[in-house]
């Protein structure tokens, strides 16, 4: 029997199988098994098509977003739409065959916007250009899974679970379970909370499946068999993913409304350029970058010219940003944060100030709860207009 073959009997076998106390375990060695045929089918196969068709488009700017979607939803429309890129748009299925990447410009952010080919039901299997579109999916910092607002849910349904059978899991957040294989001592299993849906004996079940039979396990939150699993076979992707609801220029106010209230999801029409600003200020979110300005000594911040990073970012991150060696010789930093519009000097603490380096201040919406000292510092060689308020 192939691989796909056992899967297929997996899959009708857990359908079948009613949802209760007595089935539990067996219920969760069927996943397991399921789990360890699937991460079979995504090992690299050896023929080469997946080679020189312009799939390996090189990461730039500083982020990356993946257009996702079945055929003519209006990927490209879109990609045409939001950057000076211009990707083929027609009325037939599989217009775009290769990766089209674009430059979105927004906040001083260079978002890296990739246009690929339509993927169909069974993708994740290797149908049509499917595997190669879920390997740049998995690179991506969000997903837009793009939907034809006329076409109903289904397709929705569809590509999660396309996407879900290769371990990316879409606005869902790493499990908290600590799981740590050993050389003996058998498997030691706590829990922090209380667990409603996986008990010892299960977790003893679901890891023999793998073969381990000494580890540590910790649950620090009640995960279901299913998220455990994704922590032992551990190549899982947590992704933001946004449902953009194109074509809505074709469908009622009501349906509008209706899709418009579903949680991550924002509706737009490419052809009548209709509620574009709201998805990059989502999409914006989404990313979570923040903009941070470096300023000089009894100058003003550049606010044109921002480093942007990720929301936690730390000032290292900040320090390899502006110059290699930079780090290494880092004393400490002054840090603003600006917090509704309000800015806020503190001192570092960590080893000493020189008054002579530069520093840095931050944009709006600092991740950390006060003043974020930890997350925005550094010294920085850039001139700026001298402001009263600033030191
Ligand atoms: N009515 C309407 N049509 C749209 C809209 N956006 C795109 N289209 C049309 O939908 C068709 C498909 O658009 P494409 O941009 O080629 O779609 P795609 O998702 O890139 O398609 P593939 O590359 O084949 O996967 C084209 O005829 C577009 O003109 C929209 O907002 N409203
Ligand atoms: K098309
Ligand atoms: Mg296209």
């Amino acid at each position: 029997m192939g691989i796909l073959e056992k899967i297929s009997e997996i899959e009708k076998e857990i359908a079948r199988t009613q949802k209760n106390k007595a089935t539990e375990y067996h219920l969760g060695l069927l996943k397991a098994k399921l789990a360890k045929y699937r991460a079979q089918l995504l090992e690299p196969s050896k023929s080469a098509s997946s080679k020189g068709e312009g799939f390996d488009v090189m990461k730039s700017g500083d982020a990356r977003v993946a257009l996702i979607g079945f055929p003519s939803v209006g990927k490209s429309t879109f990609l045409s739409l939001m950057t000076s890129t211009a990707s083929e748009a027609a009325s037939y299925e599989f217009t775009t065959l290769t990766c089209i990447p674009g430059v979105i410009e927004y906040k001083g952010a260079n978002i890296q916007l990739l246009d690929l080919p339509g993927i169909i039901e069974g993708a994740a299997q290797g149908k049509g250009r499917g595997r190669q579109v879920i390997a740049v999916a998995r690179t991506a910092d969000v997903v837009i899974m793009m939907l034809d607002a006329t076409k109903g849910e289904v397709q929705r349904s569809l590509l999660e679970k396309e996407l879900e059978s290769v371990g990316i899991r879409l606005n869902k957040h790493k499990p908290n379970i600590y799981f740590k294989p050993k050389k003996g001592g058998g498997i030691s299993f706590n829990s922090t909370v209380m667990l409603t849906q996986c008990s010892e004996k299960l977790v003893q079940l679901i890891l023999h499946e793998y073969k381990i039979f000494n580890a540590e396990v910790l649950f620090r939150e009640d995960c279901s068999p299913d998220e455990f699993i994704d922590v032992i076979v551990g190549n899982r992707v947590y992704m933001p993913c946004l449902y953009v609801y194109n074509k809505i220029d074709q469908i009622s106010m009501e349906e509008v409304d209706r899709l418009a209230r579903k949680p991550n999801s924002v509706v737009i029409s490419c052809g009548m350029k209709l509620n574009l600003d709201y998805l990059l200020e989502m999409l914006w979110e989404y990313l979570a970058l923040t903009c941070i300005y470096t300023k000089k000594r009894g100058q003003r911040p550049d606010f044109t010219d921002a480093i942007i990073l990720r929301k936690g970012a730390s000032v290292e991150h900040v320090c390899h940003r502006i110059h290699r060696s930079l780090a290494s010789q880092f004393k400490y930093a002054l840090v603003w944060v600006s917090l509704g519009g309000g800015v806020g000097v503190r001192p570092n603490i960590a080893s000493g100030l020189s008054a002579e380096q530069d520093i840095l201040c931050s944009s709006v919406q600092c991740p950390c709860p006060a003043w974020g000292l930890e997350y925005l510092v550094c010294p920085t060689p850039r001139g700026m207009h001298a402001h009263p308020g600033w030191t």
